[in-house]
């Protein structure tokens, strides 16, 4: 036990504990309604009742798993095969495809999650390309090395790797969308309210590889974090591993894998945009000495330029806004450059942003 590195290892308050709760109180929720084939055959009541589920959900856990959601199996199935081929390839190879402090997209081996490093490697591509970065964006540190966009970095295996990945995007992105109009809906505003935010999104998928580790007590395949983007939709394999603060005892709860269901949560920006209605939910990611494990979440995120503050149609004078505008794009740089390091500055956070009241 001696010989791990101290980067990997979690504070003892963040240390996994030896007793699991599972989560049986996560809401389950069937989105048959919103997949008939004809739009006008689902009665509006279904609808209404859907709509009712997702807004307790997001209010209750901010978190919860979704089933005959839409997305073909197929689709699934090949992303997941491929990411396992991509990780099971040499790392001399890997590292062809390495995102760096310039293009941040790309594979990934040395990720830290609340300054200390996590026991996993990732590769990440964006679902709309190219992904223009706006002036306004970042002061460069070196002119010569800002780019004017973030282009995908392809590997050349496994060669499906491309296609399969793109085919699953589109897909799982349309899930996102219809989630948004069901949460949209939830909160009282029009359904498309939100689809203005995501013209020129910079939504990503990660593949998530957590190889099986000597120290599963000591180290997290992902320390515990809130996503910071709208609205996750996140396919987990059988080993399981996922925990969730529970919002009403602070209690970390393991999430049971459920075969070809998606876990949805709630992000730092649906919390800002609806005024802590709806607030994001820390979760972490426990490793175990036997088995590898793998997942891909898709981050449903907007455009860089967009100013992200409670929404109008949600504050009163009763009500006030609790946060200023947050520049997306802003944010996310501030937050991608805090992953490079193992440094001892918290990173950058939505409540940093609170109007003191
Ligand atoms: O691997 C998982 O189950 C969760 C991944 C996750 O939370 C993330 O990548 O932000
Ligand atoms: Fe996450």
């Amino acid at each position: 036990m001696v010989d791990v590195d101290p980067v990997f290892v979690q504070a003892p308050e963040h240390r996994p504990k030896s007793t699991v709760i599972l989560a049986e109180g996560i809401p389950l929720i069937d989105l048959s309604p919103i997949n008939y084939q004809e739009e006008d055959t689902t009665p509006v009541s279904e609808i209404q009742g859907l709509v009712k589920q997702i807004g307790s959900a997001c209010k209750e856990w901010g978190f919860f798993q979704v089933i005959n959601h839409g997305v073909p199996l197929d689709k699934r199935e090949r992303i997941e095969e491929a990411s396992r081929k991509f990780f099971a390839l040499s790392l001399e190879e890997k590292l062809k495809v390495r995102r760096d402090a310039v293009n941040v997209l790309g594979y990934f081996e040395a990720e830290h999650t609340k300054n200390v490093r996590d026991w996993k490697e990732i590769y990440d591509f964006n679902v709309q390309q190219p992904t223009f970065i706006p002036p306004l964006v970042e002061q460069p540190d070196d002119e010569q090395n800002f780019q004017f966009q973030w282009d995908n970095r392809w590997p050349q295996n496994p060669p499906e790797f491309k296609e399969a990945c793109q085919e699953y995007a589109e897909e799982v992105e349309k899930l996102a969308y219809k989630l948004m109009e069901l949460i949209a809906v939830s909160l009282g505003l029009e359904g498309s309210r939100f689809r203005e935010f995501f013209i020129h999104n910079t939504s990503n998928i990660r593949l998530n590889h957590y190889p099986a580790c000597p120290y599963p007590d000591l180290a997290l395949g992902l320390g515990h974090h809130k996503d910071t983007g709208v609205l996750t939709v996140l396919a987990q394999d059988d080993v399981g591993g996922l925990e969730v603060r529970r919002k009403s005892d602070g209690e970390w709860i393991r999430v049971t894998p459920i075969s070809n269901s998606f876990i949805i949560n709630v992000g730092d920006m649906i919390q800002v945009w609806s005024n802590d209605a709806y607030e994001s939910v820390e979760h972490r990611v426990m490793v175990n000495s036997e088995k590898d494990r793998f997942s891909i979440p898709f981050f449903l995120k907007p455009a860089l330029y967009t100013d992200v503050e409670p929404l109008q149609e949600l504050t009163n004078d009763k009500n006030p806004p609790k946060y200023k505008a947050i520049n997306w794009g802003k944010f996310r740089t501030a937050r991608m450059r805090s992953n490079f390091t193992k440094s001892n500055v918290e990173n950058l956070q939505i409540y940093h942003f609170k109007v003191s009241q």
